[in-house]
């Protein structure tokens, strides 16, 4: 049985289902233009644009090693166009409103677009209603801003308003952080605007083993001496990541998510090692998380990013019978309810899923020292593709959570990025009031000018025109600089702003 809503532009779809539904078919409608707007699941994968028969090229050896982190079905990927969530053209807009049990997606299928909820192998004694999704008409610049409200208004997320400035360790020093190179850079921070110090993934034992390696002092001294240096200490884990070296695989097989044979399943392949999933539907698994999170807290972290979240939400078989999503959130609503006061950053982490638990979103894949449009979407680092999903997902910033368009890379050496790609980044992200981190060896020559262009630009109200044409139109409208209008071409790298104002120039 079918309830609809109707809006003035369109409609609420939902049904009622029970039993063991799995993939649920809940909508269809002929493909009437040429080019869609197709959205990936989780903060690294891509929204772009694309023609209706694009070939998404994923091979079967990227999928041996990536595995769910494209797709809880990865497999889809192989013979479908699928898009996660909402899809659009440039007059219609499909978007669910949730994702608190099923995996909501479309594929494009003979022409036309299939909506569908998997509720994997869940079984529902009662009826339940499933995740609604809205069909819009009209201008899709307008409906992707009704989305992100119909989105907001639906899950009502509560979330900090603090709009982080800070540093992060990973855009260069990656794996090799040492604790001398925190001390450096401790010291070189306090020249600079930043409320967050964020120690990035190089400090612990393992991957599941979440104390610090020999060479790192306790937490309880890295977060004092970046407190001490006057900054909010901030750190990266993968909460649900367990990998295949470290002590909870050994000593806890049962803890982890198993593939039809009862076998730990690998949900993905990183830091040379199979990883796998904490199976975040067992109350054991869920003291770890509150006692490894209460600790991190205790010794003095505020700022959490916690990352690859995506492997709390793998199929696989499980302590209780509920969907991966459903697991999922059990897992993320643990840790936001045992550092509640503090900033949660997601990051790898499925989108719809995690809104109410996190203040700040990773929106796109990882940055890079380069910047190239031609380099396909495989969830890989690119400071292009990290501009163009800050862009494609602006929506959500300030709704659903902070978007966080990863880290500004502004260092002079060391790099392929021009000013003028940096620039671009860093007035995209300032315009759109995104959080703004900065991640370089502060003692290199840095192009240091972008940090106050971003921050003048920032808290302003603001609009994304031409989201499926060539170039984008960014409009901002805030008291420090009163209207600004930025045009962008990712692909030319042209891009000019109106008015002419200096500070935008790099005169400070
Ligand atoms: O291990 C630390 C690290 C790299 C990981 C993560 O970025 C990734 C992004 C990917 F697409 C795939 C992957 F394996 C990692 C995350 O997005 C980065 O910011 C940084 O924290």
């Amino acid at each position: 049985m079918e309830i609809i809503k109707e809006l003035k532009n369109g409609k609420i779809i939902s049904k009622k289902i029970k039993g063991k539904p799995g993939k649920v078919k809940v909508f269809e409608e002929v493909l009437s233009d040429n080019y869609i707007l197709i959205n990936n699941w989780q903060s690294w994968g891509p929204t772009k644009v694309i023609p209706k028969d694009f070939k998404l090229n994923i091979s079967k050896e990227f999928l041996e090693k990536a595995r769910f982190s494209p797709n809880p079905n990865p497999e889809l990927l192989l013979d479908y166009i699928v898009s996660d969530y909402f899809i659009a053209t440039k007059d219609k807009l499909y978007g669910f409103l949730s994702s608190k049990i099923g995996h909501p997606y479309f594929l494009i299928k003979d022409g036309k677009i299939e909506g569908y909820i998997d509720y994997f192998e869940e079984e529902f004694e009662d009826y339940i209603e499933t995740e609604p999704l809205a069909v819009l008409n009209g201008n899709i610049d307008i409906l992707l801003r009704e989305y992100g409200e119909l989105l907001r208004d639906y899950n009502k997320p509560q979330f900090k308003d603090w709009n982080p400035v800070g540093w992060s360790s990973w855009y260069y020093y990656f794996e090799n952080l040492t604790w001398d190179d925190v001390l450096k850079n401790l010291k070189l921070a306090k020249n600079y605007p930043f409320e967050v110090f964020q120690i990035d993934d190089s400090w612990q034992k393992d991957i599941g083993d979440w104390q610090p390696k020999e060479s790192f002092p306790s937490l309880k001294e890295m977060a004092g001496t970046i407190r001490k240096f006057g900054f909010v200490p901030g750190i990266w884990l993968a909460p649900f990541s367990v990998s295949e070296t470290s002590s909870i695989f050994k000593e806890h097989k049962d803890w982890l998510v198993k593939d039809d044979a009862g076998n730990p399943k690998v949900a993905y392949q990183n830091w040379g090692k199979n990883i796998y999933a904490l199976d975040l539907s067992n109350p054991d698994v869920l003291d770890f998380i509150e006692t490894l999170f209460k600790s991190l807290k205790d010794s003095g972290f505020e700022y959490f990013k916690i990352d690859f979240l995506f492997a709390g939400a793998i199929p696989g078989k499980r302590y209780q019978n509920i969907s991966p999503i459903r697991a999922y959130r059990l897992g993320m609503e643990k840790i936001r309810k045992t550092v509640s006061d503090n900033f949660i950053l997601g990051c790898g982490a499925p989108l719809l899923p995690s809104i109410g638990y996190v203040d700040g979103m990773r929106i796109g894949p990882d940055t890079a020292p380069y910047y190239d449009p031609k380099i396909p979407d495989n969830l890989g680092p690119n400071a292009y593709s990290a501009l163009r999903n800050t862009i494609t997902r602006y929506f959500m910033n300030k709704k659903l959570w902070l978007n966080d368009p990863d880290c500004l890379l502004l260092r002079k050496t060391e790099t392929n990025l021009t000013t003028n790609q940096k620039k671009m980044f860093a007035i995209t992200a300032g315009m759109l009031d995104n959080m703004i981190l900065v991640s370089d060896d502060l003692e290199l020559e840095l192009d240091d000018f972008l940090i106050p262009t971003a921050l003048k630009l920032k808290g302003g109200e603001y609009f994304v025109e031409g989201i499926m044409d060539k170039a984008f139109t960014i409009y901002t409208k805030n008291e420090k600089v009163g209207e600004v209008k930025f045009r962008i071409c990712l692909e030319t790298e042209k891009s000019e702003y109106y008015p002419d104002k200096d500070f935008l120039k790099g005169k400070k």
